[in-house]
């Protein structure tokens, strides 16, 4: 081994600490700024990432991470893997946003989870026409550059097996992996280049493998790393797993003559001493925290780290993954209380613990005892403090667990329904929230600024509610929303609300490509001080005789798209966020509103990635959701919304929700979902999405009212709903008015088929 390290991390965060590149990235689209425009404020935020990861004490700093849209994509374009269709665009920085965004004329590459965060990645489609070719110019200039400003630089890449294993094969149902043979060659001539142009290590990502793996995957991982760490002109090679346990793969890899593994010590458990192979490698033990924001046990950590001292004999400290998944830095928060801020750490606070530790283990604890002190003293304040244990909450809890949290069967709760609501055959709505104009985010920045104040926002919002109705009443919707347009985003405006979270006013994390998200930190226990959602619905409700629905978000996707509390289980802090949104639905039914959706887009996200895990949080995540909708009368009517998954795994909890209506994104893929549902003997309303609102085209009328024949093939038309497939906040308002014509057209002329 050459050189080596103790401190380091995955990767971080490059959307910019105020989003700068994201605001570039757009204006770039918009035509408001050229490409070297964009490229200088790229430099820019990488330069600055790279001094300040260098100056907060770290001895190897991770280079590549950057992207302009994803990772995935980037690996891509290394490999020469784009698809075809983006190849006419001749400007390769217009022809990865194509690959990234589509064109007019060209489909974008889909996009979906990266493992169970809420990152998007773009998925890559291999078909047997791609002839992988490298074009390493990406991770080559961004070593120089970091190199030319002295930063010690480990550029990070996606390992081929991770490639292959995430990439979508197009065009034949051979498994990816067996076209590995045929991009080891591209790693060597990467690898080579990369230890050319001065790289002393090389960290190759491989998550794929804390999955549940075959043992032919497993062995050709094995062997590609075999292969790879054979060759003579490399860097050192640091195999990086994170989310989980590498398990069976580790002993296998570490057979190879690779010289470092990073491994996840916080999602995973692998024990490093029983792989005696590990003994020479350098192990960078993951002990920080990459993805939660909570302030790192350094006694804890250090005492794993001491452990591991034992069985090997070099040993880095590092986050468990990339910093890609917290914001940048606590010192950005004006507004958090002096204990909750003392127990977080985001982006930076992250990095400086791992170099206490890396400080610790080479120096000694007491080199660095002021922060050993810190740590404990806030864990001690936070382990007291009596927003973590509220009796009122824990006892109502327990009280409502004690009761039945079961509705009547779904036939009697339909009869009592549907002579409350009276609906035509194939009713038609939508999913709740309508076009975010800038209008509305102009409104919510000027009452941030102070610009104008609650009084007039508020009224801003209504005329908005008020436009929503009248239009939908144009339209002949048959089961209104009031459109959502006081809500910033549909988590963090109930985590605003609610006791025991605080959300941030910068904590801005990537979701996909410029969209970021302020993931709301649950600290304590859950309650509602007061209505969230009445008045907005009841205003709405006021305008029109026509039903309008409640819309409420689920505990599953709140706690999904937040950050959540590590000293209790997640089941729990579900059911406190139930009990509140069931406070919710009670108060929407006392005001009269006779149907309340509740929305759980992130069921499936939070499905733990080996499948012996998953049946526990089916579970309770079903659980959760039910005690949040059996609070109410059986003619009150529960409608959910599912969207962004492959609902395979999850279909059986879809029918365990026990929702009177589910909605659920199907129109890119073609009704399967509908005989996925059938086949768990799911019998209860449900409208599978009939317009794709990821895509500005608008349906036509024919295309509609074909889906629903099709549809009515798999479903009796008493249970069938007729509704887009997701919310309508990304669309705009032409395209939206147009395809809700058309819907409400053909979900006449198939009523009138009937
Ligand atoms: C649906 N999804 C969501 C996920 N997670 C969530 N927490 N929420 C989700 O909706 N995960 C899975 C998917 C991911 N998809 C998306 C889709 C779109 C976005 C997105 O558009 N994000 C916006 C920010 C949204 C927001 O919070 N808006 C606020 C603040 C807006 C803002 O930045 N305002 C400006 C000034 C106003 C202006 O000029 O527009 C400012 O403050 O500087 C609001 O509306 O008030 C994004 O822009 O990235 C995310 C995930
Ligand atoms: N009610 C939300 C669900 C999105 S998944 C909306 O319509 O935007
Ligand atoms: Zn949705």
């Amino acid at each position: 081994m050459t050189t080596t390290f103790t401190s380091t991390v995955l990767g971080s965060p490059r959307i910019g600490p105020h989003r700068e590149l994201k605001r570039a990235t757009e204006s770039y689209w918009a035509g408001r700024i050229d490409a070297d425009a964009l490229q200088a404020v790229a430099r820019d935020l990488r330069r600055q990432g790279l001094a300040d990861l260098r100056d907060l004490g770290l001895d190897s700093v991770p280079v590549n991470t950057f992207s302009f849209y994803d990772q995935m994509l980037d690996t891509a374009v290394l490999l020469g893997a784009l698809p075809d269709r983006v190849a006419s665009v001749a400007d390769p920085l217009d022809r990865y946003f194509a690959a990234a965004r589509g064109t007019d004329t060209i489909a974008p590459l889909e996009m979906t989870k990266w493992f169970d965060t809420n990152y998007h990645y773009l998925v890559p489609e291999i078909s047997p026409s791609t002839t992988f070719a490298l074009d390493p110019s990406k991770v080559l200039s961004e070593l120089a550059e970091a190199l030319s400003d002295g930063i010690a630089a480990r550029p990070v890449v996606i390992g081929p097996v991770t490639f292959l294993l995430l990439s979508k094969a197009v065009g034949t149902d051979e498994p990816l992996l067996s076209r590995l043979e045929e991009l080891l060659p591209l790693y060597a001539d990467l690898l080579g280049r990369l230890a050319k142009a001065g790289a002393s290590w090389v960290q190759l990502d491989e998550p794929a493998l804390v999955g549940d793996r075959t043992d032919e995957e497993i062995e050709a991982a094995r062997a590609a790393y075999e292969q790879l760490s054979a060759l003579s002109e490399r860097p050192s090679i640091l195999l990086a797993s994170y989310f989980g346990s590498l398990r069976e793969a580790l002993p296998a890899l570490a057979s190879t003559d690779v010289e470092g593994f990073a491994v996840d010590l916080v999602a995973g458990q692998d024990s490093i001493g029983s792989v005696p192979e590990l003994a020479r490698k350098l192990v960078v033990a993951g002990v920080v925290d990459g993805r939660n924001i909570w302030r790192s046990d350094l006694d804890s950590a250090l005492s794993t780290l001491g452990a591991l001292l034992g069985s090997v004999d070099t040993l880095a400290v590092s986050t468990s993954c990339s910093l890609l998944h917290v914001p940048y830095t606590l010192d950005a928060e004006a507004d958090v209380d002096k204990a909750l801020r003392s127990w977080l750490a985001f982006g930076t606070e992250k990095v400086k613990e791992v170099v206490t530790l890396a400080t610790a283990l080479t120096q000694g604890r007491e080199s660095v005892e002021d922060e050993f002190a810190l740590a404990r003293a806030a864990a001690s304040t936070r382990k007291d403090d009596r927003r973590l244990n509220d009796a009122s909450v824990r006892g109502r809890l327990a009280a409502v667990l004690n009761s039945a949290t079961g509705r009547a069967p779904a036939a009697e709760r339909r009869a009592a329904q549907d002579e409350l609501l009276s609906l035509p055959p194939l009713p038609t709505t939508t999913i709740g929230s309508y076009p975010q104009t800038s209008k509305i985010r102009i409104a919510r920045a000027a009452l941030r600024t102070g610009e104008i104040d609650e009084a007039e926002y508020v009224n801003r919002m209504r005329a908005e509610v008020a436009e929503v109705v009248a239009l939908q009443e144009k339209l002949d919707l048959d089961v209104l929303v009031h459109g959502e347009p006081e809500r910033n985003d549909m988590v963090q405006y109930f985590a605003e609300q609610l006791d025991g979270f605080f959300a941030t006013a910068n904590g801005w994390v990537q979701s996909y490509g410029t969209r970021c998200v302020r993931p709301p930190i649950l600290y304590g226990d859950v309650s509602r001080p007061k209505q969230m959602t009445v008045d907005w619905i009841t205003y709405a409700q006021s305008l029109t005789d026509k039903p309008v629905k409640g819309m409420l978000t689920g505990p599953v996707t709140i706690l999904a798209w937040s950050f959540v509390r590590d000293d209790q289980p997640l089941a729990d802090s579900a059911n406190q966020v139930a009990l509140a949104i069931r406070d919710e639905t009670v108060d929407l039914q006392a005001a009269g509103i006779g149907i309340i959706q509740v929305d759980e887009p992130a069921l499936r996200e939070l499905l733990p990635l080996r499948a012996e895990d998953q049946r526990a949080y089916l579970d309770w995540s079903v659980g959760a959701f039910r005690l949040a909708t059996s609070g109410v009368a059986d003619s009150t009517a529960i409608h959910t919304h599912l969207c962004y998954s492959e609902f395979g795994a999850v279909i059986g909890a879809i029918a365990g929700l026990d929702a009177d209506v589910t909605s659920i994104e199907a129109a890119r893929s073609h009704m399967e979902v509908l005989d996925d549902l059938s086949s768990v003997g799911f019998d209860l309303g449900v409208g599978p999405g009939v317009y794709d609102i990821h895509s500005p085209r608008v349906p036509s009328v024919d295309e509609i009212a074909e889906s629903l024949r099709e549809a009515l093939k798999a479903v009796p038309v008493e249970r069938l709903w007729v509704n887009p497939d997701c919310g309508l906040k990304t669309r705009g308002s032409v395209e939206v008015e147009a395809s809700l014509r058309n819907l409400v057209e053909a979900a006449k002329l198939v009523r009138a088929e009937l």
